[in-house]
């Protein structure tokens, strides 16, 4: 098997096929460790096809056809024999709608941990109460952690399901739009969040608030009609883009 040294997630020529539809044309980006990179571009752009084929959740889309490598830890994911399972704990997932299981709060969070192996009741007590004082949701939750999780709030719910994507101990977190189902206040918490968990994980996010993503990732990535228009620090590509369409985009032109 071909290796290559990475410390990130690098994204090589990677196209995305819905049948005959070529949504993702040859995208290539590397994502630093410890960094939140933002994807941004109009509806239909590709960014939420491109986030899926991070962790190879296109593979659960039945015309979806992938091409091009992904790598991660000197392996290509999209190699034939990898195992889907282990990849996407290492590469978690948190979606626009927060979507916890029809569990406890407590079993939210256990739920990973204990498929991994992990059966000790004092482990698992400390994993939950580790991963919901990260997700700055303990407080909040803690005499009531055997209560379901669908009576907390939507913000709630999406505070635990970032905590139940890191019980499982991943490198990398993908995230499609988590706050643009949030009011404000629960969105403000969920960026918090995000710049407290940077510290420890590689962070891709999709956002359509152009707000959201100046104030909480390091690097942006324009996508318009399936590719990289520009790939830059946050702050270049917010006060000085290089291309026209970034600039006609983030002042509000088109999309
Ligand atoms: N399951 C699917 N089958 C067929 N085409 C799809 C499917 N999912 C997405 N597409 C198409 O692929 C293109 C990219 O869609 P995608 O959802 O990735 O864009 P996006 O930039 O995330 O959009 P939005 O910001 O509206 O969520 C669009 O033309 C969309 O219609």
């Amino acid at each position: 098997m071909q290796t290559v040294q990475t410390q990130g997630l690098s994204a090589k020529n990677v196209h995305v096929y819905y049948g005959e539809k070529e949504a993702i044309k040859g995208v290539s980006l590397d994502f630093a460790p410890r960094e939140v990179t933002a994807l941004i571009g109009p509806s239909g752009c590709g960014k939420s096809t491109f986030l899926r084929s991070l962790n190879r959740m296109n593979d659960t889309i039945d015309n979806a056809r992938v091409t091009g490598e992904i790598w991660i830890d000197g392996q290509n994911i999209n190699e034939p024999g990898v195992d889907v399972v282990l990849l996407r704990q290492k590469i978690g997932m948190v979606w626009q709608r927060p979507n916890p299981f029809h569990k406890s709060i407590y079993e939210n969070i256990a739920f990973g941990p204990r498929y991994h192996g992990i059966k000790n009741k004092k482990q698992l007590d400390h994993i939950v109460e580790d991963c919901l004082r990260k997700a700055a949701l303990w407080d909040e939750t803690k005499d009531r952690l055997h209560n379901s999780a669908l009576a907390l709030s939507g913000g709630q719910q999406q505070r635990l399901c970032i905590a139940r994507s890191i019980a499982v101990q991943p490198k990398i977190i993908l995230m499609d739009e988590p706050a643009s189902a949030l009011d404000p206040v629960s969105t403000a918490k969920v960026e918090e969040l995000i710049s407290e968990l940077k510290q420890d994980y590689t962070i891709v996010i999709v956002t359509h608030n152009m707000h959201q993503a100046a104030r909480v990732s390091d690097k942006t990535a324009f996508f318009y009609m399936g590719k990289v228009v520009e790939y830059d620090r946050t702050d270049k590509i917010f006060t000085n883009p290089s291309e026209k369409a970034t600039n006609d985009y983030i002042s509000g032109r088109f999309g």
